[in-house]
């Protein structure tokens, strides 16, 4: 049978432990039978506890990569996960502008929750000029911090944060609430400029949390590819996370990734 599937494409770095990063989304991208290619940005040696080294690749190498993709194959969303620096982020933000009919969602990782940091300092900037190519950001709630400069505690802080967000041009952003210990957590907000509302699924009472950022996106991305609006891909893509965090996998000695799986775990 000759089929066609749908193609996403993710510019990632690499998790050593398999449960976030590039290893996340393209098990994210399998599950919604989406086919998944990859541009690594940096090799990351992580596990459970945290991120013990990381390792530039050059723009270079992972333009090259990008371009690999795209001049051969048909992608209809990509996403990007870890950039880590300014050069890698100017240089992917110069390759995507040039795209069209292409749908990206940007996850503009720079603190996991585990307080790691995973973005030079001086790339925050740089970040900044890449949200304008956005169908969808999803900061979390530190990078929405960082984003809006302002402090993130209440509900109405993560609304008026998507607002302030928004207005750096992404088409629509979503401040995601798994980083809160109260009744916050796992509440997401979503802002399009036109609809704020809550996105809520359910709380799922587990420690084992690691990859959910990177899972929602890929999720969002691999919706997308599949046809679906932003809105909708962003309600599949937080039903399937939840799903993932239900089915989390007590693996390590920290945090353990979710079930990307979870079908055939039940
Ligand atoms: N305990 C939980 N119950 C339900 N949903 C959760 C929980 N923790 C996180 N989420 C959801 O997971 C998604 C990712 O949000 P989160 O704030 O954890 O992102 P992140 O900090 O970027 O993740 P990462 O751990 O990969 O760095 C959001 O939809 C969030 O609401
Ligand atoms: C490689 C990588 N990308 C993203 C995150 C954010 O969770 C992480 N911990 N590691």
């Amino acid at each position: 049978m000759a089929y066609i599937p749908p193609v996403a494409l993710t510019i990632a770095g690499s998790d050593s432990g398999g449960g976030a990063g590039i290893q996340a989304d393209l098990r994210t991208f399998s599950f919604h039978a989406v086919h998944g290619t990859s541009a690594l940005t940096c090799i990351t040696a992580q596990n459970t506890q945290g991120v013990s080294r990381v390792d530039a690749l050059a723009p270079e190498a992972i333009i090259a990569q990008i371009e690999a993709v795209f001049t051969d194959m048909g992608v209809q969303a990509l996403k990007t996960g870890m950039l880590l620096n300014q050069p890698i982020i100017e240089a992917v933000t110069d390759y995507l502008k040039g795209l069209v009919d292409v749908d990206c969602v940007i996850d503009p990782v720079m603190v996991s929750r585990t307080g790691a940091q995973l973005i030079d300092d001086n790339a925050i900037a740089a970040l900044k000029k890449l949200i304008p190519l956005a169908t969808v950001l999803t900061p979390n709630r530190y990078e929405a911090e960082i984003l809006s400069g302002q402090s993130i505690k209440t509900l109405e802080h993560m609304k008026t944060a998507a607002q302030a967000i928004h207005g750096l041009g992404a088409k629509a952003v979503i401040v995601k609430g798994g980083g809160f210990d109260n009744e916050l957590r796992g509440i997401d907000v979503w802002y399009d400029g036109t609809t704020l509302t809550k996105l809520t699924t359910s709380c799922i009472d587990t420690a084992d949390t690691h990859g959910t950022g990177c899972t929602l996106s890929a999720a969002i991305t691999a919706n997308l590819a599949l046809g679906h609006t932003p809105f909708e891909a962003a309600k599949r893509a937080k039903e399937y996370v939840t799903q993932a965090l239900n089915y989390s996998l007590r693996i390590g000695t920290g945090q353990g990734p979710v079930g990307h799986f979870y079908p055939l775990l039940t």
